[in-house]
């Protein structure tokens, strides 16, 4: 039983020199945290995670993915969900679309903003949307014209960035290709996927050298899970490199139905403790980020795979 009563220990320092002044925190967990849960999670119980992230001063947050039920059962209540959030002024609500079927209908739902999902690696690509990376271009190609044409940014993810579950090592000028091919097609940023959570710090810097040719900084995001619990190092590493985008998912709910063994992405709650004691401003409450995260884990069933969450709530027991 939790019984958080909203202290955070520690809190931010002055920021260290050379860092970004902000980041922006895109908080991918009831789409990528929810989309692997075995049981269906109640569309309520979605929808209310949503509003309470709506409340955390959180910039972006990724609700679902309008994909086939067939391959994802979890985020078959797309309409739904979109249907039943609160918006908050200043928030961007950006859903998957795969290609122009996922796009039209989650325009109908009322998406203002999409994202376009491939790879760097060609298995990868063919196992999670069953076409190889060429074939998915020119979808998402589709998909870029038509959001052109209706003023609805795209964002586009390059999963496998630093290795895939069916290939192994992906080089890094692949992923530089991939990331290009969006860049060029009119995707506003770039989601760095480390899908897999094997990279390191050392991966993760020739990975962002060899992208960094292609693409402005300005337009890079990194996407890490933590299976080998490497996350938070390679987030620093982007952060000491100029990115200024993280993903990160409340409680670190998740991981991807097409890569086994792959954990949830990296805690929001463990990146925004981490950026406050850098002394980087992220504009989101983290006490309001850990409530949100016991409410999503009390409906589950689940304890928070959040490091900083965990500490939290244990010595607010404590004390
Ligand atoms: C891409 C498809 C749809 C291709 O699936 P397909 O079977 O190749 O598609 P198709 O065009 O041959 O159509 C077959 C059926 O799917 C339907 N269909 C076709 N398109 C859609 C659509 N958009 N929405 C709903 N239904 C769709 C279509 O209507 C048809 O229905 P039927 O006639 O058989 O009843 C499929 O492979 C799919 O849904 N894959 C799911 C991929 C997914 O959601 N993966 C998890 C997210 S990616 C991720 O987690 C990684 C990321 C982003 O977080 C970054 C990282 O960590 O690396």
């Amino acid at each position: 039983e939790y019984s958080f009563t909203g202290q955070v220990r520690f809190q931010g320092e002055p920021q260290a020199s050379g860092l970004p002044e902000y980041i922006k925190i895109v908080e991918v967990g009831p789409r990528d945290g929810l989309q692997n849960e075995k049981v269906i999670v109640p569309t309520d119980i979605k929808i209310e995670l949503i509003n309470q992230l709506s409340k955390t001063g959180l910039p972006a947050i990724e609700v679902t993915s309008f994909v086939s039920s067939k391959w994802v059962p979890q985020m078959a209540d797309h309409k739904e969900v979109m249907r039943g959030i609160e918006r908050h002024p200043g928030v961007q609500y950006p859903v998957l679309t795969p290609n122009l079927q996922g796009f039209h209908s989650a325009i109908a739902a009322g998406a203002t903003e999409v994202s376009v999902f491939g790879a760097a690696s060609e298995s990868f690509s063919k196992m999670n949307i069953n076409c190889s990376i060429e074939e998915s271009i020119e979808r998402f190609e589709e998909v870029t014209k038509s959001a052109r044409n209706m003023n609805i940014p795209v964002r586009g993810y390059v999963s496998c960035a630093l290795g895939c579950p069916y290939e192994g090592n992906i080089v890094p000028d692949k992923v530089a290709e991939v990331s290009k091919r969006l860049y060029s097609m009119g995707c506003y940023e770039i989601s760095l996927g480390d899908t897999i959570g094997v990279g390191t710090p050392g991966s993760m810097k020739k990975m962002l050298e060899a992208v960094m040719k292609e693409i402005p900084l300005s337009a890079l995001a990194v996407h890490c899970h933590d299976t080998y619990g490497q996350a938070l190092a390679n987030i620093l590493t982007a952060v000491q490199m100029g990115v200024a985008v993280v993903d990160s998912s409340v409680a670190g709910l998740g991981g991807c139905p097409y890569a086994k063994g792959a954990t949830g992405n990296v805690a929001t709650e463990d990146v925004i403790y981490m950026l406050n004691g850098l002394g980087i401003n992220t504009g989101v409450n983290l006490c309001a980020v850990m409530e949100a995260g016991n409410f999503i884990c009390t409906a589950l069933n689940k304890k928070t795979n959040s490091k900083v969450a965990q500490a939290s709530f244990s010595t607010a027991t404590i004390n």
